[in-house]
């Protein structure tokens, strides 16, 4: 039996994936399972290893890319970032539907993949917006905040190119951003919860 379908949230760094999708998992518990990702970057205050990312080295991630450990991997920002084909099965295997946060890279490289996701791109406003709300994160270096910039300008781009998303949100107003991802997604929540009823 297939079960319901994964769901790729891809957009620039900042453009509030995490947020939209933190909201998603806590309205609809029990729906959702986050394929938690590997990356060799540091974890920021508040995350934690194996929930946020599985935080590794480099030597570490190296591996586990030889071993043909990932469905998809990318270099982002001066960091490796990459799905592991467990962290997709875990999820699977509770028939909840999966949520990957990729980038522009991961979404091109799951294109190749047999995983039919449903892709959908979270974009802010504008570059500016885009800035603002990074530097209000208070996340990152200048100089990681500049790679960034240069990343969502590209992502910005190649977005735009018709047939790689199912949906683009804009996201200027939270609530309104949020709306559109939950219509979205309703009729496969629908199916997980009627399964589950
Ligand atoms: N290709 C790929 N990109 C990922 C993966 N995990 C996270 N990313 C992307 O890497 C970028 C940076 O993520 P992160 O360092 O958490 O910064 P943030 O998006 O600004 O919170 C974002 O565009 C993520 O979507 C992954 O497993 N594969
Ligand atoms: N619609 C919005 N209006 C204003 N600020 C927002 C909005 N959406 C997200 N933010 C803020 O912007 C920053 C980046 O959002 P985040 O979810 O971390 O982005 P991403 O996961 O795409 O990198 C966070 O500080 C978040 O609180």
């Amino acid at each position: 039996m297939s079960g319901p379908r994964p769901v790729v949230l891809s957009g620039p760094s900042g453009a509030g994936k995490s947020t939209l999708l933190k909201r998603l998992m806590k309205d609809y518990e029990g729906v959702f399972g986050f394929s938690v990702s590997h990356t060799t970057r540091n974890p920021r205050p508040g995350e934690e290893d194996g929930k946020d990312y599985h935080f590794v080295t480099r030597e570490k991630m190296q591996e586990g890319i030889d071993n043909e450990d990932f469905i998809e991997n990318a270099e982002f920002s001066g960091n490796m970032y990459g799905t592991s084909k467990s962290s997709i099965e875990d999820v699977q295997a509770q028939n909840l539907i999966c949520i990957l946060d990729v980038d522009i890279q991961g979404v091109k490289n799951i294109k190749k993949t047999d995983l039919n996701p449903i892709y959908i791109s979270i974009q802010p406003p504008s570059l500016e917006i885009l800035e603002k709300r990074l530097r209000d994160r208070q996340t990152e270096t200048e100089e990681s905040l500049q790679k960034r910039l240069e990343a969502a300008r590209i992502d910005m781009e190649l977005s735009k190119e018709p047939g790689v998303f199912d949906l683009i949100i804009i996201n200027d107003d939270l609530e309104e951003a949020y709306e559109l991802l939950k219509s979205a997604l309703m009729e496969e929540i629908q199916k997980v919860q009627d399964a589950n009823e």
